[in-house]
């Protein structure tokens, strides 16, 4: 059997994008099929896979990161998952997008390329710490759907190469966890390196760059509706995080490619 699939990114953080209307594809997809499509030698290669699911109230998006497991949000994904909704089934913006997390709405900003998502509300907790050998830096826990631990570092090498889960309180973290690494760049300008629960490091992390933007705007003081810079390794976002308490990401979203699959 063989299926239609498409490969986009957003910031270099990316997606095999599997067309399921009809829900014919669900019942292949177990964790070892996904693991093979995100496969970069023997498969299409991906960070993960959006399978775009269409329901009687819109489209849904099921979220698999690249080692198989399921997550609750992906934020660059959703605005890929936009732009093929857009692109290939003419879904007029702004486009609501079904996710685990709840509807996110996701629209263009005049005649740019650029997408921009509501995130919705963050959940700020507590302080918890991350580790990379022996080294060990305070972080703040932050959820966006699916949980993150951020830690300001003096430099993004202190990381070192990131080839495994940093270590992390899982009495805090019980299903695990997204964990960045952040610099300041300058006002309301900082750079991350993300290691994702699933994935390894990434060159990208939308929901990251969401909680590394609400970690540094609580660390800075500074007013709801400031605009932060976020630079990740696959390029720039931009967070603000409104008065209404509410998380707005804009960053670009491509389709590169598309073709057909046997899973
Ligand atoms: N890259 C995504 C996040 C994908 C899910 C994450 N690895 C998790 O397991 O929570 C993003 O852009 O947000």
């Amino acid at each position: 059997m063989s299926y239609p699939f498409l490969k986009g990114h957003g910031t270099e953080n990316d997606f095999v994008v599997l067309p399921d209307p009809d829900e014919s594809v669900h019942g292949d997809l177990d964790p070892d099929r996904v693991r093979a499509l995100c496969d970069r030698r023997a498969g299409i290669g991906a960070d993960g896979v959006l399978r775009a699911v269409r329901r009687d109230d819109g489209w849904f998006m099921d979220y698999r990161n690249a080692d198989g497991s399921i997550s609750e949000m992906c934020g660059n994904g959703v605005r890929v998952f936009a732009r093929y909704l857009h692109e290939r089934h003419g879904e007029d913006f702004p486009v609501r997008v079904q996710t685990r997390d709840g509807v996110k709405v996701v629209s263009r900003d005049g005649a740019g390329t650029d997408l921009t998502v509501d995130m919705g509300r963050p959940s700020v907790r507590g302080a918890t710490e991350v580790s990379v050998g022996h080294l060990t830096w305070p972080a703040r826990s932050v959820s966006m759907g699916n949980p993150h631990a951020v830690a300001f570092v003096d430099d993004l090498a202190d990381a070192g190469p990131l080839l495994e889960a940093p270590g992390h309180d899982p009495a805090v973290y019980p299903d695990g966890v997204n964990v960045e690494f952040v610099v300041r760049r300058g006002a309301h300008h900082v750079a991350m390196r993300v290691h994702e629960r699933g994935a390894g490091e990434t060159r990208s992390c939308g929901t990251g760059a969401c909680a590394v933007a609400v970690a540094t705007a609580l660390a800075d003081d500074a007013p709801r509706g400031t605009s932060y810079r976020v630079d990740v390794p696959g390029g720039t976002l931009r967070v603000v995080w409104t008065v209404d308490d509410r998380v707005l990401m804009t960053g670009p979203a491509e389709l590169v490619a598309e073709g057909t699959t046997d899973l």
